[in-house]
């Protein structure tokens, strides 16, 4: 039920005001990108597009952004959707008619596109659903520590294929991570392998250089070493040299069920792209909730 002109009555420049927020805020700094990208991500996983990972914790209910899957999410990416949020609501005709969860879907198609990603049209119409909490997340999300089969069936349960999955891991061409997602493969690996097998031997020395034993755990990196702040194939390019900084990127490779895909995508920027609006779009589509499921939150932290 999803339309791409579902706010042409009530706001028909809902597109541009978001576009111009986020655009201003990625001027100011690049973590708009991949923090703006892995909310909607975390947000549809849980409870479905619906913007209830935005919600703030009260005294009374400890909300999604509270579990500890959510603590890394990146300020800036709430940060974006309110400033839009206010931006959409400082026009007239606009106030309360555009949903926080629509304004979180605009933010996170307009940082792919500033960001050197393909460019779409995105599918409006979604309600804010009506609540958040922090136990609601739990096996909701994948872990850095997954294979194929664990990964593809928690994508199978919300509605996206093996290849909508190898489509939406190229987010991870953006963005960071702390040193704790990953100290499992360049430490104590196992008693044959100190160092995960399938990590490319000069990255590994370069992990174990940026994140020592000790780090301090706020420290992180960047996740994908060449093209840190640009969201191309270069993930699946450095997927075939042993550069994927988790289990669960690097599986992609290793695993020969995906391997084709990664090897396709790794040599057609085009290819990859169509996979990954396709597989976007659908991730959009997740849970969305209409009619008394859910409501035009005035503020996307809390409920109305
Ligand atoms: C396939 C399974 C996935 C796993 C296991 C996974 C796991 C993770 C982990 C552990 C981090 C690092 C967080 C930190 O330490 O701060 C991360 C970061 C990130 N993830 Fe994923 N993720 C997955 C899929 C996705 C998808 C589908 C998207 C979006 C479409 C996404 C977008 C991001 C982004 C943009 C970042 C960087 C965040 C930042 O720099 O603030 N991830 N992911
Ligand atoms: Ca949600
Ligand atoms: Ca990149």
């Amino acid at each position: 039920q999803l339309r791409r002109d579902y706010y042409a009555n009530t706001c028909p420049n809902v597109e541009t005001i978001v576009r111009n927020v986020v655009t201003q805020k990625f001027q100011q700094t690049f973590v708009t990108v991949p923090a703006t990208l892995r909310l909607f991500f975390h947000d549809c996983f849980v409870q479905g597009c619906d913007a209830s990972v935005i919600i703030a914790s009260t005294q009374n209910n400890q909300a999604e952004k509270d579990h500890p899957d959510n603590l890394s999410l990146a300020g800036d990416g709430f940060d974006t959707v309110i400033k839009a949020k206010a931006a959409v609501d400082a026009v007239p005709s606009c106030k309360n008619k555009v949903s926080c969860a629509d304004i979180l879907s605009m933010a996170t198609r307009d940082v792919i596109a500033l960001s050197g990603g393909p460019s779409y049209a995105v599918e409006l119409g979604r309600l804010d659903g009506l609540s958040s909490t922090a136990a609601s997340v739990d096996g909701k999300l994948p872990q850095p520590t997954f294979n194929l089969k664990q990964l593809t069936s928690l994508f199978a349960a919300n509605g996206l294929t093996q290849i909508d999955m190898i489509a939406l891991s190229a987010a991870h061409t953006v963005g960071f991570s702390h040193c704790s997602r990953f100290a499992n493969r360049i430490y104590n690996f196992s008693a044959q392998n100190p160092v995960d097998p399938t990590l490319n031997k000069a990255y590994a020395s370069q992990l174990q250089g940026m994140c020592p034993k000790n780090v301090d755990p706020s420290v992180a990196i960047n996740m994908d070493p060449n093209t840190p702040r640009t969201f191309d194939n270069v993930y699946y390019k450095n997927l075939q040299q042993g550069i994927g900084l988790f289990t669960s990127d690097q599986v992609l490779f290793t695993d020969a069920r995906s391997r084709p895909t990664v090897n396709a995508w790794a040599s057609n920027s085009a290819a990859f792209q169509k996979a990954f609006i396709k597989a976007i779009t659908k991730l959009g589509r997740v849970g969305v909730k209409t009619g008394s499921q859910g409501n035009i939150r005035s503020d996307c932290a809390a409920f109305n």
